[in-house]
């Protein structure tokens, strides 16, 4: 066995992860060790912004997890993308820079996670953040993640903004510090030049020059080391089978995502103890909360066949996409710079009093409405949100073994408001695509096709259709209650020396893409560690093999 000690040990080099490895080790006399269960980032689709599609059910560089079929959803396994490797989710998501609202932010506080609130959040937004389009009073300038107006977009996207303000839509320049009322907009990326800014290279990167930070990669982290209630390290094993343990001097931090954070509390025996008597995995610490409250965006899609307008989808095939290609490499433009979608929008249904629907447009269509391989004839789609959905499934384990899947299940569209919302998302989006601005480029609707002409049909098709947006938080909430898992501050309750932070804790979800909160979280945590730090550095970092 491998042993290794250092002062913090962090589990999982996703977004959050990559973060808190920076900001701690911003300290020289405190050691770190990052261990992260897949590889490093070295695949060339991570880093070509429109690559993403290609990984979304990667063998290496994803946990291939599936959804448990569920009636609700026409009975079907959801394919539910989590990152694995250096960047984690950060590494293979949609690129799109969304902050939350204020409201959303504010709600966590009324809810009892004490001092969130949005005007305490804000600066941490803005820390994470480079704004590469000058300054403003609400964005961050000197952060890590780049984040970038998308470069030329296609004839069509400006169309479709046209026919959104025709709608009862308001153009907004900036969606990240504007009033947030119903409203459209071009989406901006996490992109550096021509490549993704993802966690790990905007964070990590440049934090592994350091000594004081050491990153353990194809090291899959299998349960916590315990003494009664305080958790002193980690045990994991390698890929070639070999068991390592990490003592931390002063704290664990989880940050192995809203699917790896609960597994891994439950592997130890913290959670709820029926699923923990159930998978065979003794209680050490009853933690009902564990694994419940899971919540997700689920979003189906309009799709249209376009004639008079250039799409993505006649560029990504054949010679064409060979002159895109010549063209990302000589000028860093064009179809592979886009990222999952170029407009959005927030509109309000008859079901809200503030906007519940976000657009994300892209001028691309797929093959039923699912992302994956672009059609080749050229065509546009508008993908449909709900962004507070009622919802909430749950993610537990089954078995003790690591290697078995857990239970994923989010049990969308189980609340009546989730379900009536995303019809009338669906009708507002084929209002704005009968405007005369974009209507002259249509053809044809393809999915879900005109004869869809009633609440009932666009229901079965939203339950035959939808799929994850892949912004799945919440299942260890944070909370001064009995159901919350962590503390205001994210320590493990019932525990000592075990934090988590990443997007599992968020109460509920943001109304928004929420890569942009798990930064802001991570940045925040990171003060909340640090600040006793500084009174009890200690050079405790040790390594050796026995
Ligand atoms: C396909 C996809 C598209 C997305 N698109 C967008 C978007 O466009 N905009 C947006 O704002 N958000 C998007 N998101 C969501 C956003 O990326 C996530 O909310 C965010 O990255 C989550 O960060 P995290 O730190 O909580 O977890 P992750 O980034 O998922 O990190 C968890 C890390 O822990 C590691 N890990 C897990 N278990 C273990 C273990 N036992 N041992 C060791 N390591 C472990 C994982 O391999 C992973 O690297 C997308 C997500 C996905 C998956």
């Amino acid at each position: 066995m491998k042993s290794y000690t250092a002062d913090y040990v962090i589990v999982g080099a996703g977004t959050a992860g990559c973060v808190l490895a920076n900001r701690l080790t911003e300290d020289p006399t405190v050691k770190v060790i990052l261990v992260e269960a897949g590889e490093r980032d070295r695949h060339p689709f991570i880093h070509v912004p429109a690559g993403f599609v290609r990984l979304l059910d990667h063998p290496t560089v994803t946990w291939r997890y599936r959804t448990e079929a569920d009636a609700g959803t026409s009975g079907r396994a959801i394919l539910f993308p989590r990152g694995r490797g250096l960047g984690g989710s950060s590494a293979i998501n949609g690129l799109l820079y969304v902050r939350p609202f204020a409201e959303d932010i504010d709600s966590w506080e009324r809810a009892g996670a004490n001092g969130w609130n949005f005007d305490n959040c804000l600066p941490f937004y803005s820390r994470s953040e480079t704004w590469t389009e000058g300054s403003s009073p609400q964005r961050g300038t000197h952060g890590p993640i780049q984040v970038s107006r998308v470069k030329n977009p296609p004839e069509i996207c400006s169309a479709v903004v046209q026919a959104a303000q025709k709608a009862g839509l308001d153009f907004v320049d900036d969606p990240n510090s504007d009033t947030r009322g119903p409203s459209i907009w071009f989406y901006q990326q996490t992109r550096d030049g021509r490549r993704r800014s993802s966690a790990a290279r905007g964070y990590l990167r440049p934090a592994m020059a350091r000594p004081n930070l050491t990153v353990v990669t194809g090291l899959q982290v299998s349960g916590l080391e315990m003494n009664g209630t305080h958790v002193s390290g980690i045990n994991g094993t390698t890929a070639a089978n070999i068991p390592v343990q990490i003592r931390a001097t002063r704290e664990v931090i989880l940050s192995a995502g809203v699917i790896g954070t609960p597994r891994l509390l439950e592997m130890s025996g913290i959670g709820d103890k029926a699923v923990l008597d159930n998978a065979g995995v003794k209680t050490r610490i009853a933690l009902p909360g564990v694994g419940n409250n899971l919540q997700d965006h689920y979003v189906v899609r309009l799709g249209y066949r376009v004639r008079g307008a250039g799409t993505a989808n006649e560029r990504a095939h054949g010679l064409a996409l060979a002159r895109e290609m010549m063209r990302y490499v000589v000028s860093g433009t064009g179809v592979l710079t886009y990222s999952a979608a170029l407009v959005g929008g927030f509109a309000q249904t008859r079901l809200a009093t503030r906007p519940d629907v976000q657009f994300v447009i892209a001028p691309g269509s797929f093959a039923e409405g699912r992302i994956g391989v672009l059609e080749s004839e050229p065509g546009v789609s508008c993908g449909v949100w709900q962004m507070r959905p009622e919802s909430r499934g749950h993610v537990h384990i089954t078995s003790s073994e690591i290697t078995a899947a857990p239970t994923i299940a989010p049990s969308y569209l189980s609340s009546e408001l989730d379900r009536n919302t995303m019809v009338e998302g669906l009708k507002i989006g084929r209002r704005i695509f009968a405007q005369p601005e974009v209507a002259r480029y249509i053809v044809d609707e393809t999915v879900p096709g005109r004869q869809a002409d009633t609440d009932e049909a666009l229901l079965q098709y939203v339950r035959d259709n939808g799929s994850t947006v892949y912004h799945a938080v919440g299942t260890c909430r944070m909370g001064e209650d009995e159901m919350s898992v962590v503390d205001s501050e994210m320590r493990v309750r019932g525990t000592t020396g075990l934090r988590i932070v990443d997007g599992s804790v968020m109460p509920s979800i943001t109304s928004t893409n929420t890569n942009a909160t798990v930064l802001m979280l991570a940045e925040r945590a990171a003060d909340m560690i640090r600040s006793p730090m500084a009174a009890h550095a200690s050079s405790t970092y040790s390594k050796e093999t026995v």
